[in-house]
């Protein structure tokens, strides 16, 4: 047990996958971050639309993770509620800004993944994709919903301004990001040939093409996620990654994103989620 798991309530769950949900987390995450061109985001190439970032703070963030995914499996093994899975993912948040000196890298990723190691670890062995997104929305979708969350949040300002759902509704549904566009996007990318880096790329532009994502909205308004939106949706209907010259059109998306600031962190988090689904039914 890791110091994170202090938060959680004291149980003895039956023997669980943690270790192999742990490695499955850590790498979706660094795939996540490796993925290129992927429009506005830190990889190791550049650091997109921000300033206060760059690939190194999430290596030290996803550091700063170790043992949170475990922890969070052991927790849906042992039938923990809602209210202790949150403890365990404050302290992780905690852990997270003292990694990386006070920068948000993966607080949408600590709040999906965490929830998608719990059902991991609740549903046992065997479970797929569409089961474990489910199953988050079953076991906790109406606590995830009813659940106070931070009233400074960029995610609530959005909220306030534009009514615009977020990371806590599309976790509530079960994920339909991941399992309607995402997931089905780098499927069918890898049955056409695609390597697995490449289909991550066509797994984010899907995302981006479908999620009202609350970090566009709130660095760009309505007009940057309409802007972001239809960029994803022109990428894919020229043949996304599959298509002669799609690196150099996924690279124009990604200036464009950067000329105007505009990051879609939401659907970083959602290919995070996809890639660690993938790597957890891969075993
Ligand atoms: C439920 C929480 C995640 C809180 O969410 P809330 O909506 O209140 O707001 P935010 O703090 O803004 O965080 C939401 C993050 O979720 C990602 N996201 C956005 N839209 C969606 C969407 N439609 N679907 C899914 N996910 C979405 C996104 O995460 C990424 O962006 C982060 C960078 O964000 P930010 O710092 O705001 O943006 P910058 O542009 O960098 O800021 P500036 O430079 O302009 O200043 C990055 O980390 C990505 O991960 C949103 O940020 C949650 O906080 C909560 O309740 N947590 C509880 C603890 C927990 O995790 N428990 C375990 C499970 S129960
Ligand atoms: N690669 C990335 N760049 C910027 N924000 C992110 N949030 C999660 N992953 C991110």
């Amino acid at each position: 047990m890791t110091a994170l798991a202090l938060a959680a309530p004291a149980v003895d769950g039956p023997a669980v996958n943690g270790r192999r949900v742990e490695r499955a987390a850590r790498l979706a995450l660094l795939g996540e971050l490796a993925c290129f061109p992927k429009p506005g985001l830190v990889s190791f190439v550049d650091a997109g639309s921000h300033a206060d970032m760059d690939a190194t703070s999430f290596l030290r963030s996803v550091i700063g993770l170790s043992g949170y995914f475990h922890d969070m499996a052991a927790a849906g093994a042992a039938g923990a509620g809602f209210a202790a899975l949150n403890r365990i993912g404050r302290v992780a948040e905690v852990a997270m800004f003292r990694a990386t000196g006070g920068v948000n890298t993966h607080r949408g990723a600590v709040f999906a993944l965490g929830l998608l190691a719990a059902a991991a670890g609740a549903a046992g062995e065997g479970a797929g994709p569409d089961e474990l997104c489910a199953l988050v929305a079953e076991r906790w979708g109406a606590a995830v919903l009813a659940a106070r969350g931070d009233e400074q949040s960029h995610g609530a300002a959005v909220r306030k301004r534009y009514g615009a759902p977020g990371a806590r509704e599309e976790a509530a549904a079960g994920f339909p990001t991941v399992t309607r566009h995402a997931l089905p996007a780098w499927r069918a990318a890898r049955r056409k040939g695609a390597d697995p880096a490449t289909a991550a790329v066509q797994a984010f532009f899907a995302s981006v093409a479908a999620l009202e994502d609350t970090n566009l909205l709130h660095r760009g308004g309505v007009e940057g996620l309409a802007h972001a939106r239809a960029a994803a949706a022109g990428f894919l209907d020229a043949g996304g990654v599959l298509a002669p010259g799609w690196h150099a059109r996924a690279l124009a998306v990604h200036r464009g994103f950067v000329a105007r600031r505009l990051s879609p962190g939401g659907s970083a988090d959602i290919l995070a989620a996809t890639l660690f689904l993938l790597a957890l039914a891969e075993g």
